[in-house]
């Protein structure tokens, strides 16, 4: 029975929008009642409400996922296999509901929404046929009498939490591989955008996701993520998220010794050298930098472009730029929506009046659009310095500062100088500088004349402070299994050997 229905949302299945939280199998509130608010960011309105769950009711979501794990474990690969293929196929046939969901809880252009409903799919579809695939080996052995062998086997109960940016795709990101090795899974996701979270744990019980296997816990943060980092029973902990956080969650983990990936902030340069492709190169800016409003970990934080094409450069990007559509998501022909919330608008604001103070110009856009709202056009600066706080701090919104700069040990070393190193990208012509620069850069991902690299089959991640591990692609799934080492002995000599 559906908890609610968003007025106005015009669902096909109205039951996927659940105000409950699922856990072992059941759609639960909070033990008190108490609930918490979730609202539109274009209009302000209030959706509606969600569980306000503490740590009483973690712990007994913790024990069912404990309890599931064994029979999940056991079954075959190509059991779990299935069903996670069945999840993909019931996923993008409610593509369109999911879609409008997201874009009222989150905001993004309803294309966008659509687009990372498949991103999100395609995961699970990944991971349902890389569950088959976890193999171990036979290791040549060091002694006559024994055999030595390999296997693999799930870590157990696994947490995570994950960010509003792409409420859905980084739940599948995590789920896909968990469930695929045959771990059980507790996700927490944020508190902005919970309503796409409870969508797939309605859609994973209706493909028969078994009781415990898949739960998804809404409320207080630290309460919640409290229990799941101190609890021994949560072997393995994947964050989605703010370095800030991912530090503390990594210091939680550690009494409880637990397995951590951590996907966390970027500063991606965005290289421009005088041998590249202009046009190509300001269609990668725009793709890397306002997608999702800018809101996105491998967004283009700095545009380092070289003297000699500066200019031009700066005057395609601002052409390009003011063709942007900013709105509600849910409006036609809109190509930006709202950001998340007033803090994102306000560091925005902050860095662009940091930067102005200190010798930028604004070349379009650098004022919201009305006092109200958290619309804010999409931004271009000129005459950025190091000095400046777009230089080290990640934005997360809208705003494309350019830095001028002479030769390439000059790019490379500006692009390098951040504490991050998620992704990056460059558009040259030059064989040889390709090489040269993409092996120079300290990051876990370079675009080279791309914008996009994001994929399933890619592993996805950074190094420094913008992680640790890596999901998708064939390794996503290392994340959540244990390699277990198997020495035979006494096998004793083959009498069909001459002595
Ligand atoms: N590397 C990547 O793939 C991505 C990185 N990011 C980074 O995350 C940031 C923006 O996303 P945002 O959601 O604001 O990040 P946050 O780190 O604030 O929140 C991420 C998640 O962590 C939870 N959380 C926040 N504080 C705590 C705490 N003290 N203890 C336990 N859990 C906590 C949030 O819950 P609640 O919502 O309830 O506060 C949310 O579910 C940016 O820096 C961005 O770069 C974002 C997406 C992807
Ligand atoms: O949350 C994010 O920023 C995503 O990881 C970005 S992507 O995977 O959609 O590129």
């Amino acid at each position: 029975m559906n908890d609610l229905a968003f007025s106005g949302l015009e669902l096909t299945d109205p039951g996927l929008l659940r105000q409950r939280c699922h856990v072992d199998g059941a759609w639960v509130a909070a033990d008190g009642g108490a609930t918490l608010a979730v609202f539109d960011p274009a209009t302000g309105a209030c959706l509606g409400s969600v569980p306000d769950l503490g740590a009483a009711e973690t712990r007994r979501a913790i024990e069912a996922a404990g309890a599931a794990f064994p029979r999940w474990q056991a079954k075959l690969a190509k059991e779990r296999s299935a069903i996670l293929r069945r999840w993909f196929e019931l996923i993008l046939a409610h593509q369109e509901d999911l879609a409008r969901i997201m874009t009222a809880e989150q905001g993004k252009p309803l294309a966008e929404a659509r687009g990372e409903i498949a991103y999100a799919a395609s995961f699970i579809e990944w991971f349902a046929e890389e569950a088959k695939r976890t193999y171990g080996d036979t290791i040549p052995t060091y002694q006559a009498d024994k055999r030595l062998v390999t296997i693999r086997q799930p870590v157990g109960v696994c947490a995570a939490v994950t960010p509003w940016n792409f409420p859905a795709a980084m739940i599948t990101r995590k789920a896909g591989p968990a469930l695929a090795a045959g771990c059980t899974m507790i996700v927490k996701p944020a508190s902005a955008t919970p309503y796409s979270a409870l969508a797939l744990a309605e859609l994973a019980a209706r493909v028969g996701v078994p009781k415990g296997v898949f739960n998804v816990l809404t409320g207080s943060a630290t309460r919640i993520v409290g229990e799941l980092t101190a609890s021994p029973v949560v072997r393995k902990l994947t964050f989605t998220g703010s370095t800030e956080i991912g530090k503390v969650l990594m210091r939680q983990c550690a009494d409880t010794v637990k397995k951590v990936s951590l996907e966390l902030g970027g500063n991606a340069p965005f290289i421009v050298f005088e041998d590249a492709d202009l046009d190509a190169a300001v269609d990668g800016a725009m793709l890397s930098k306002y997608r999702n409003s800018g809101q996105t970990c491998v967004c283009t934080n700095r545009l380092l472009v070289q003297r000699k094409v500066y200019d031009d450069f700066a005057a395609r990007l601002k052409e390009r730029v003011e063709t942007l559509k900013v709105g509600n998501g849910f409006e036609a022909g809109v190509t930006q929506g709202p950001l998340i919330d007033a803090g994102a608008v306000r560091k925005v604001e902050e860095h662009i009046a940091d930067a102005v103070a200190k010798g930028a110009k604004v070349l379009t856009g650098g004022r919201r659009l009305s006092a109200e709202g958290l619309f804010f056009p999409p931004t271009v600066l000129t005459g950025v310095t190091p000095e400046m706080k777009v230089a080290s701090e990640e934005t997360f919104g809208p705003l494309a500062p350019l830095f001028v700069f002479d030769d390439e040990a000059e790019a490379i070393r500006l692009a390098n100088d951040t504490e991050y190193g998620l992704a990056a990208y460059f558009y040259t012509r030059d064989l040889g500088r390709a090489w040269r620069v993409a092996e120079a850069l300290e990051y876990g991902m370079v675009g080279i004349n791309t914008g996009h690299i994001s994929t399933e089959v890619a592993p996805f991640g950074g190094i420094k402070a913008s992680g640790i591990g890596r999901e998708g692609s064939r390794y996503g799934i290392d994340e959540y299994t244990e390699i277990k080492y198997l020495a035979m002995g006494g096998i004793g000599a083959c009498n069909a050997v001459p002595a």
